[in-house]
């Protein structure tokens, strides 16, 4: 195919590869996600930040929300240093004129210096759901992109539908990208907007399109099949220079191409600079804190940022990370500015064990015995129940205790006594006794509490605080409770997971036991002994 096209006005073709993002618009689609303005300016700062090239703010016109954003950010409230911002909308409404219709006026309107258009490049869409002919449809993308490119624009067009459109009728969906392109949009976008593709289907398309066109093309995967992120490297080793990401994969159904991904596969694997230099150090740190302005908890096991993305379990990884960390990491964690995390369970080997010694400051070198009987009580308690890849501070009062022997208590307890009240006009009400030994006294000490827990927990800190004077900084932090189901010859077991905080260092304890009342027990006293040792 030969086109003549003009070429866009104001601002330059230069760069080579695109790394575009749309958290602010498709990212904006995902169930659960509702930004304000503000939430929106935070996220285009730190995305900026991040280095990206470009980011689609929203939709001007159609949401108020958007056209806010765009309005405050030409005001000055958003500066950005690396990116340019990216305006989204239709085309003109069939059978008008561009410059007249009140969608695209809102695109000029926005201010913003790009612009995206949506046009469907599916003949089935455009003659079910636009209800026009494909002259039509050709001739509402050409109008639309040469009004906004003669009005100094840069256009990106996003043909909607085009895998699945191409398949159907090729013709129908060149044809689209050859009225976008011809008319000056600077990059055509291959949108899988249902995400059904797969890679090799999504390589081979883009390869073919490339050659038939000579178009610079773009790619914007869903994820439905699972595959939006390989669907996007694929169709960039094909020849794609514009990729269309989202943060942590946020978007319409099972959501987009991760930006995190991508831009990692891209650096580390293709070695393409797509960010500023050494910028991918931050891609954990922002990954994290656009998770914190969506309101959704980071997804641990995502790939290159989530915390769990090189955190190993496995005894035998850990005696090969003990020789050399890359033997069992795809990359170095720090360079995506992640961490290596080794974990200790049933599954630990000894290798496991003097890797979490090192990262706990506990000095297992030369103590083979130590580390093998640690080994096994891990195993043991685990087998009941335990569970300490999530509770490092009760496996580090594990660990000394066999390495420095006993510990001194904070405090001895020589009983406590939980009663629940349930009285005639239906409160409950939970009362609690301890009697310790602390600083060389004898203390009894009750009080209520909303449950058990609370009671026990408030009857030990009126026991301690007037001896130990860190006690008040101490706050639980968070309370998890699983009721593990009964094996054959024994009963169900309660097994409690504690966080505390200080308000400088959080930690985390373990309890198991019959009763949630002397599981939550034997976590809170790790949690005290584990503050003690600090002080
Ligand atoms: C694949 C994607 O994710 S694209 C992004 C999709 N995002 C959104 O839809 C969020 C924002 N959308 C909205 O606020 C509203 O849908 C609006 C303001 C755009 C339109 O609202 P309404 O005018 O009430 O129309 P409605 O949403 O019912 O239907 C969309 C209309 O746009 C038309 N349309 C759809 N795609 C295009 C296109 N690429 N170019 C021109 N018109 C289009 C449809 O044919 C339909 O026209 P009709 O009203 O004549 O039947
Ligand atoms: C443009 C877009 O969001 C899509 O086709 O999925």
């Amino acid at each position: 195919m030969t086109v003549t096209r003009t070429e866009p006005a104001g601002l330059p073709l230069g760069d080579d590869f695109h790394l575009y993002d749309t958290t602010l618009r498709d990212g904006a689609q995902r169930e659960g996600i509702s930004y304000s303005v503000a939430d929106k300016l935070a996220v285009a700062r730190l995305l900026d930040e991040l280095g990206v090239g470009f980011i689609e703010g929203g939709w001007p016109g159609a949401l108020p929300k958007d056209t806010e954003f765009f309005a405050r950010a030409a005001e000055g409230e958003l500066i950005l240093k690396h990116a340019a911002l990216v305006a989204f909308g239709s085309t003109r409404k069939a059978g008008a004129k561009a410059s007249e219709d009140a969608q695209v006026r809102a695109l000029l309107d926005s201010r913003a210096p790009v612009v995206t258009l949506v046009a469907k490049s599916d003949r089935r869409h455009i003659e079910r759901a636009l209800r026009v002919d494909v002259d039509e449809a050709c001739a509402m993308v050409a109008d639309t992109v040469s009004f906004l490119v003669g009005e100094g624009r840069r256009v990106f067009l996003d043909a909607e539908h085009f895998f699945d459109g191409y398949a159907f009728d090729p013709d129908t969906s060149l044809r689209v990208l050859e009225a976008g392109y011809t008319a000056g949009a600077d990059v055509v976008v291959l949108c899988d907007t249902n995400g059904g593709q797969l890679p090799l289907g999504i390589a081979d398309t883009v390869r073919e399109v490339a050659a038939r066109t000579g178009f610079r093309l773009g790619i914007h995967c869903q994820d439905d099949t699972s595959c939006a992120v390989a669907n996007s490297i694929a169709a960039v080793q094909a020849g794609a220079t514009h990729v269309q990401c989202t943060a942590n994969g946020y978007g319409e159904r099972a959501g987009n191409a991760d930006l995190f991904a991508v831009t990692g596969n891209l650096v580390t694997k293709l070695g393409m600079d797509v960010l500023p230099t050494g910028a991918e150090a931050e891609l954990t740190r922002v990954s994290h804190a656009l998770a914190e302005i969506a309101n959704i908890a980071p997804d641990t096991h995502q790939a290159y940022v989530g915390s769990s993305a090189f955190a190993h379990k496995a005894g035998l990884h850990a005696s090969a990370i003990k020789v050399d960390p890359l033997l069992y990491n795809h990359i170095d964690p720090s360079s995506v500015g992640n961490d290596m995390r080794v974990l200790v369970t049933e599954m630990a080997g000894r290798a496991s064990l003097e890797l979490k010694g090192r990262e706990l400051g506990v000095d297992l070198a030369g103590r083979p015995d130590a580390v093998t009987s640690v080994v096994a009580k891990v195993k043991e308690l685990e087998a009941e129940g335990w569970s300490f890849e999530a509770a490092d501070a009760s496996l580090e009062l594990l660990l000394r205790k066999e390495v420095d022997g006993p510990a001194e208590p904070p405090f001895t307890l020589e009983s406590y006594r939980v009663v629940l009240d349930h009285r005639g006009d239906g409160e409950v009400i939970s009362e609690a006794t301890v009697k310790v030994h602390v600083a060389g006294e004898r203390v009894i000490a009750t009080a209520e509490g909303n449950g058990p827990v609370h009671a026990l927990d408030a009857a030990l800190r009126k026991a301690l605080s007037p001896s130990l004077s860190w006690l008040d900084s101490v706050e639980l932090a968070d309370y998890k409770v699983r009721i593990l189901p009964s094996h054959p010859g024994s009963d169900a077991v309660t097994r409690v997971l504690l966080k505390s905080s200080d308000g400088d260092q959080e930690w985390t304890t373990v309890g198991v036991h019959g009763s949630i009342v002397e599981a939550s027990w034997l976590a809170l006293c790790d949690a005290l002994a584990h503050k003690s040792s600090r002080c």
